[in-house]
């Protein structure tokens, strides 16, 4: 059984230019330590914002670096320099559209701004792909609203299997599945 591998991408010209540094990323390194199950192998990159930016990296993690999860954080509001979601179209298989809908939702309870985000998620051969908002404090909620349904939407495109500690996500695997 191979190593499951997890990258946590992090999208932002000011973290990545060492104007302000990156909190968001190591906000989902920290909620992944608590969440899933050793062993896993995490893999981090911090890249400006851009279409391309967005497409050549995950391409990579995808198809070189063949991430079972990819988990991205800053890009997905709508101003200009906000291209997260066209870089991932550009790269995307197939969409899952209850993912944005339902970390939105989540997030909505919080702020009312959560529909400004255009977070969703995608799969590409045995990758999947979740994108989250830039602030760090958005990371946690859209995490906890979605990751039961991780694990087995991994089983299903053929990554690799992950477990998660129940006492923060009970991951949900149909029966007999
Ligand atoms: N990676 C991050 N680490 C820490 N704070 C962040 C990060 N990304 C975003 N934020 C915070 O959230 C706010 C709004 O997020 P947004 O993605 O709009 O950032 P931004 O202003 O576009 O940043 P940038 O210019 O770096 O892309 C930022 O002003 C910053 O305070
Ligand atoms: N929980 C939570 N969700 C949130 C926010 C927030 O502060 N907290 N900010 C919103 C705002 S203001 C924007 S523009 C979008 C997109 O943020 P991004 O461009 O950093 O990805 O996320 C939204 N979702």
């Amino acid at each position: 059984m191979p190593l499951p591998k997890i990258a946590i991408v992090t999208v932002s010209d000011r973290a990545s230019a060492g104007t302000y540094q990156d909190l968001s990323g190591p906000a989902i390194f920290d909620w992944l330590k608590e969440a899933v199950l050793p062993p896993f192998e995490v893999v981090c990159r911090l890249i400006p914002d851009g279409a391309d930016s967005v497409a050549t990296t995950l391409q990579a993690l995808c198809d070189v670096e063949h991430c079972s999860l990819i988990l991205v954080t800053g890009g997905t509001g709508p101003a200009p320099r906000d291209q997260t979601p066209e870089g991932v179209s550009l790269i995307a298989e197939r969409h899952l559209p209850g993912f944005g809908e339902t970390m939105r939702r989540a997030n909505l309870a919080e702020v009312p701004t959560a529909i400004l985000s255009r977070q969703e998620a995608v799969t590409r051969g045995a990758s999947l792909i979740i994108t989250l908002p830039g602030k760090p404090a958005a990371i946690a909620t859209s995490l906890n609203a979605v990751f039961a349904a991780v694990p087995y939407c991994l089983d299903l495109i053929g990554a690799a299997r992950i477990e998660t500690n129940p006492d923060v996500i009970a991951a949900f695997r149909p029966k007999g599945a």
